[in-house]
């Protein structure tokens, strides 16, 4: 494996940098927000509170000492971090560590009452309920008349803007929730991406899933499409094992969105159906590895996940944060090859991403000028441009 090149660990504690205002604005306001949606009680109340207390001017704190995965977060950097301000650890370690102390905060790992309530459900649900859902599950009646290809490019890139904006995106990226048109892609691999799907072939595709509502669904949509006409003979989903990032998907919120397609009329209906069989015969399975929650690149991923991504035809990140992790949250040079900074994964791979933070790779100079003549940095960040990249050799 070549070496990986250079590239400095993104860190928060610049102020007036995009990873900062996430630290010092995006977590109090989703404390807020979460504090806002569930009658908790004063413990929880208290807990939030020091939790605001602690992420904004305090020091990484321990686990609780009967915490299931205490040992894991200690081989996973606490045990380096610990007692070090949020803002001087890398930021996706502070980011990580955030959400699973919010869950400590609200009683998600029990024992008692509130065990297993998810904090980011109302909103994860009112995304999947609302017209906006209908419109899209709708405008897929068109798909049926037209060519395979047609449709499978549809799908593809539906699954890929799905990512435009998630939840915790949309608390301070302002308009990013909007349906704009979709500019042109600024890296498009999609062609090495279906040449290992072709029709009626073998593959196994692995889909690493971001988020729940709009994006999940569209997910499970490409899926659906890929069984049935035979691009892929089976699939496997990775959900998070807890609720994460505010909208990650988890177990519960692919079964909400099996429901809201299965419940719908016309084609989504029939996606649905096909789906659900998958799911029965063992086509389409679910894997909810804790590794999916680590504050850790996947260039770090324990030895059975290597082994699961070798085994795949093709591997496909959604999302930003997948993005992060996949090729390193580092600021590389945005003309560094995708294939330098993901060398080290163990089977083809993919990302399907649309970008909402500094990290990018595998792009021309000649499109990195244009972006940076019309926007600055902030096609970086805005959610308004996506990418099709893979590594297929
Ligand atoms: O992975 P996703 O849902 O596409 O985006 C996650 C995200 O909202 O969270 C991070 C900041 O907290 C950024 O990487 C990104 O903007």
């Amino acid at each position: 494996m070549p070496p990986t090149p250079f590239a400095p660990v993104i860190l928060g504690n610049e102020p007036g940098s995009f990873p900062h205002s996430v630290l010092a604005e995006r977590h109090p306001a989703i404390i807020r927000q979460v504090r806002d949606a569930f009658p908790y009680g004063p413990g929880q109340h208290r807990a939030l509170d020091e939790l605001l207390k602690s992420c904004t001017e305090g020091t990484v704190g321990p686990l609780p000492a009967d915490a299931p995965d205490r040992a894991l977060w200690q081989r996973w950097g606490l045990a380096d971090h610990a007692g070090r301000s949020w803002y001087d650890v890398p930021w996706l370690w502070s980011e990580s560590y955030f959400y699973r102390r919010l869950l400590d905060a609200v009683g998600w790992f029990g024992p008692g009452a509130w065990q297993g309530v998810d904090p980011f459900r109302p909103f994860k649900r009112a995304e999947l309920d609302a017209p906006a859902t209908d419109e899209e599950l709708t405008a897929l009646d068109a798909l049926p008349g037209l060519p395979e290809e047609e449709r499978a490019h549809a799908l593809l890139h539906g699954s890929l803007w799905g990512n435009r904006a998630d939840l915790g995106f949309r608390l301070s990226a302002e308009g990013a929730g909007t349906r704009d048109p979709a500019p042109a892609l600024v890296a498009d691999d999609s062609e090495a991406l279906w040449s290992l799907l072709p029709p009626g072939g073998t593959a196994t595709l692995v889909l690493v899933a971001d988020n729940a509502g709009r994006e999940l669904v569209p997910d499970l949509l490409l899926i659906a499409h890929l069984l049935a006409e035979g691009r892929a003979a089976r699939a496997v989903l990775h959900v998070k094992p807890y609720p994460y990032y505010v909208s990650d998907a988890t177990t519960a919120d692919v079964v909400d969105a099996l429901h809201r397609l299965r419940a719908a009329s016309g084609a989504a209906a029939g996606y649905a159906r096909v789906l659900w069989s998958a799911m029965a015969d063992g086509r389409l399975t679910m894997r909810a590895h804790p590794f999916s929650c680590a504050p850790l690149p996947y260039a770090e991923m324990p030895d059975d996940l290597r082994a699961e991504f070798a085994a795949a035809t093709l591997t496909v990140f959604k999302g930003d944060l997948n993005y992060r992790r996949l090729v390193g949250d580092r600021l590389w040079a945005p003309t560094t090859p995708f294939q330098e900074t993901t060398g080290y994964f163990p089977g083809p791979v993919a990302a399907l991403r649309t970008l909402k933070s500094d990290v990018i790779t595998g792009l021309s100079a000649a499109t990195v000028a244009e972006l940076e003549a019309a926007e600055g940095r902030r096609w970086r960040t805005g959610g308004t441009h996506a990418l099709i990249q893979a590594d297929v050799t």
